[in-house]
């Protein structure tokens, strides 16, 4: 006997997901509606980082992104000596022109610290990511990272159960696609760390401003970056020569700023502004390290970073550190020693040089 329906079945469960184009299509529309001056409203009542992490939970659309709480690094402590405000500048002028920036410089120069405060003057959210060996396309552009099982029971005739599980790959956005999508800052830390493989998909995305995704269930695959994204990607100058040669049509889409250490009195205030101790101490701190740099091999030299944990170990030990304070120094700079032979050197320079202090 073949079973005739007298009315049209009805599929309990939920119905089979939006394809990609569709979310796509519907986030796009979305961005139309949070415009740049709506983003300074809400950038305003709130400075964080958006920590890619967090951000893993799926399709975020703009509002969702917009109303949360991600949102721009603190830059409270930044410093902005003339020396940086014209390297500031030359980055947003490169930036405002629409191209990717890659900042290069020394371990503990400002790299960071300058790309986040560049970031909250461009005022959109900033997705940041950082460059390892480990890392992969997948990493950046997300990918099917979970699945979603339902099942659909049909009890459509009471005595036959019909039943069936459906399996629904749930795309994930990653970091890139998330900046591409909603206009974010997107940086990428260090990112000669990554293979260049890895880095192949943002050749589409600076130059025909196109994000490809890897997509297996034969969805959209392409996605219009959003017109406010921008990048900025940072690599040391010492590693930069030596972990993965980045591509040349990468490199050949983006503009490159060198940098360096700053100024002695930029480094005076920097010190400062993170420790609150007195200009005179600050000053003998910088003079010491910015005369240990000279003098070491380029893998060697102390950052900014080095000056500022020997003040705030000067702020910690309250005005005692006569007894201690050469020590403070070479304890900074000895995780950049290779051996003891070679911290008893370091040890005889920072004893000399911090003789030379009036
Ligand atoms: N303009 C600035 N104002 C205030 N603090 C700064 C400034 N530039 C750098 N710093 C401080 O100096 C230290 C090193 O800076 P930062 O981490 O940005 O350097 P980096 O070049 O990114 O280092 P790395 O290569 O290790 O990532 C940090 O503690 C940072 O807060």
């Amino acid at each position: 006997m073949i079973y005739k329906a007298t009315h049209p079945r009805k599929v309990r469960g939920e119905s089979v997901h939006q394809p990609l184009s569709e979310k796509i299509k519907q986030n796009q529309t979305n961005l139309k509606t949070i415009s740049t001056s709506e983003m300074h409203e809400k950038l305003k009542k709130q400075s964080c980082l958006i920590d890619p992490k967090s951000l893993f939970i799926g399709n975020l659309d703009t509002k969702n992104l917009i109303q949360s709480e991600y949102f721009l690094p603190n830059t409270d402590c930044f410093v902005e000596g003339p020396d940086v405000k014209e390297l500031s500048e030359r980055i947003k002028l490169w930036i405002g022109t629409g191209y990717p920036v890659h900042l290069i410089g020394p371990t503990g120069c400002g790299k960071t610290s300058l790309v986040m405060h560049i970031a909250k003057e461009i005022g959109r959210p900033v997705v940041w990511i950082n460059g390892d060996d480990a890392l992969t396309t997948k990493d950046l552009t997300g990918g099917y990272a979970q699945i979603k099982q339902e099942s659909m029971r049909d009890h459509y005739i009471h005595n036959v159960i019909k039943s069936a599980d459906i399996i629904k790959p749930e795309w994930i956005d990653n970091p890139l696609a998330i900046a591409c999508k909603y206009g974010c800052t997107f940086v990428y830390n260090e990112f000669s760390r990554a293979k260049p493989t890895a880095n192949n998909v943002l050749l589409s995305v600076f130059e025909e401003g196109i994000l490809e995704l890897p997509s297996k269930f034969g969805q959209e695959r392409y996605l219009k970056v959003h017109p406010e994204f921008r990048a900025i990607l940072t690599s040391n100058s010492i590693e930069y020569a030596g972990i993965h040669a980045p591509q040349d049509a990468l490199l050949d889409r983006m503009v490159g700023i060198y940098m360096d250490y700053y100024s002695l009195e930029t480094e005076i205030d920097i010190v400062r502004k993170h420790t609150n101790i007195p200009y005179e101490e600050a000053k003998n701190i910088v003079f010491v390290i910015r005369k240990i740099r000279e003098q070491v091999n380029e893998v060697q030299k102390p950052g900014t970073r080095a000056a500022i944990m020997v003040g705030k170990a000067m702020k910690q030990l309250n005005g005692n550190a006569e007894k201690y304070y050469n020590q403070l120094f070479i304890d900074v700079i000895a995780t950049k020693t290779g051996s003891n032979v070679d911290l008893f050197q370091k040890e005889k320079l920072v004893n000399n040089v911090i003789s030379q202090l009036t």
